[in-house]
């Protein structure tokens, strides 16, 4: 799959909600409730970060739950990107972007959004194709501000900020023209997965929808 085409698939995917939720599961008998719940709540795209040893048997659990799109992030190597492709993953994300990444990505079809942090990086991949890219570590890098900067010297690049993110701060990015949507993990915080409280989790999706869309 060319990097053009990627970018057709994650802009669709980004424009599904106003949050991508960022996932660390550690446990796939959490992986059904917890996609069911975000999906319920409105948030059908989830990114399954690769940062736990159950993350490939979440993602595959995960994938079955109707309704939803299931990525896996944190992709680091292209030995990740097979993997999560042959979990069934539909879409990758990456903190960075490397060559091995990107030729992995397109060697195993998988959609990426692939991660910039400056003028330079987020060319470079406009270079190569990819439109749709995420703003990472975004608070960090200087928020809402410096991705807006990026808007006038590129306005051909739409981004989802992730990393910092979170209700209060989200609506500073989700109203810049460069912005698609955002990534965050506060949707699912770990006490709510250790009381499988999954109701306080669809609260939190649906509060995220009705508060950003
Ligand atoms: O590893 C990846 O591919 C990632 O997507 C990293 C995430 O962007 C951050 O872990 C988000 O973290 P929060 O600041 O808790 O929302």
């Amino acid at each position: 799959m060319t990097p053009e085409k990627m970018s057709d698939a994650t802009e669709a995917l980004c424009r599904k909600a106003p949050v991508i939720p960022v996932l660390i599961v550690e446990k796939a008998s959490d992986a059904k409730p917890l996609a069911e719940a975000l999906i319920a709540g409105g948030l059908p795209c989830l990114e399954v970060t690769l940062r736990t040893e159950a993350a490939l048997e979440v993602i595959a659990e995960m994938a079955q739950v109707a309704g939803g799109h299931v990525g896996a992030g944190t992709l680091l190597t292209p030995q990740d990107v097979e993997n999560a492709k042959k979990s069934g993953a539909t879409f990758g994300v990456s903190p960075g972007a490397t060559d091995r990444i990107l030729d992995a990505a397109e060697a195993n079809d998988l959609p990426l959004l692939p991660g910039a942090a400056t003028a330079t990086e987020a060319m470079q991949l406009l270079e190569k194709g990819y439109r749709i890219q995420k703003f990472f570590p975004a608070e960090a890098n200087g928020g809402a501000p410096a991705l807006k900067a990026l808007a006038s010297p590129l306005p051909q690049i739409s981004f989802c900020p992730t990393g910092g993110v979170s209700l209060a701060n989200a609506p500073d990015y989700l109203g810049l023209s460069n912005t698609l949507c955002v990534g965050g993990s506060w949707v699912a915080p770990t006490k709510a997965f250790e009381a499988k409280d999954w109701k306080t989790i669809e609260n939190l999706a649906r509060e995220a929808v009705t508060r950003l869309s």
